[in-house]
């Protein structure tokens, strides 16, 4: 009786715990943008300045209302990029982080994203598109971004997807965008079930 009653505690206290991968192309500001949600949700993190190019993985398991959220930082240079696929099968969501500012490489972006959500292996999953830097004077309005990723839209299909604009760096609208992600992956739970820890 009692270990009925322990087990039926422990997964009654149990969390919701799913996977993020966060991607786009080096300078992007993935990794910013993952300190900045560590900054917001919990004590330790590492201030802009000593945040250097990704080359292997950054990873934060952050709690977020009643869920965990494990965030999954990849570098996003070109020749650690076909890294990414090795990530998909555990993940329950994409972030996909642009920069703002960069107009010369909006069709690598674009194409590079292509790549991503016509991959099987993370069909239907959740896919969110920051528009980041949004503080620098010189930035492309989020709806010029929006038409260029319109042009992928056929392949998102019915899944969740969105171009939010953030500033990583100064933490507009960083809370709401993973905000925003937890309501879908809560509702793709069916599909892609969470780990209970
Ligand atoms: N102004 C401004 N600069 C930003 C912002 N986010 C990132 N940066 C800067 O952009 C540069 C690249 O940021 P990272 O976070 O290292 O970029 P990354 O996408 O992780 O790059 P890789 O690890 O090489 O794939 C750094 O100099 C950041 O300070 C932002 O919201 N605003
Ligand atoms: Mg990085």
């Amino acid at each position: 009786m009692f270990h009925l009653a322990k087990g039926l505690y422990s997964n009654w206290n149990r969390k919701e715990q799913y996977s993020i991968l966060i991607l786009g192309l080096d300078n992007a500001g993935k990794t910013t943008y993952l300190e900045t949600l560590k900054k917001e949700y919990s004590r330790s993190f590492k201030p802009p300045e000593k945040i250097t190019p990704t080359v292997g993985q950054n990873v934060a398991t952050i709690p977020i209302q009643d869920c965990i959220l494990k965030f999954w930082d990849v570098g996003g240079q070109e020749t650690l990029r076909s890294l990414w696929a090795e990530y998909y099968a555990q993940a329950h969501g994409i972030i996909f982080v642009v920069d703002s500012t960069d107009r010369t490489r909006l069709d690598e972006c674009r194409e590079t994203l292509r790549t991503v959500v016509t991959d099987d292996e993370i069909d239907g999953i959740p896919v969110l598109m920051l528009a980041n830097k949004q503080d620098r004077e010189d930035r492309m309005e989020v709806q010029d971004i929006k038409e260029v990723f319109n042009k992928i839209a056929e392949h998102l299909g019915a899944r969740d997807s969105r171009v939010l604009p953030i500033s990583a760096l100064n933490g507009q609208g960083v809370k709401e965008s993973a905000e925003w992600l937890l309501v879908r992956l809560k509702r793709n739970k069916a599909s892609k079930p969470p780990l209970y820890k």
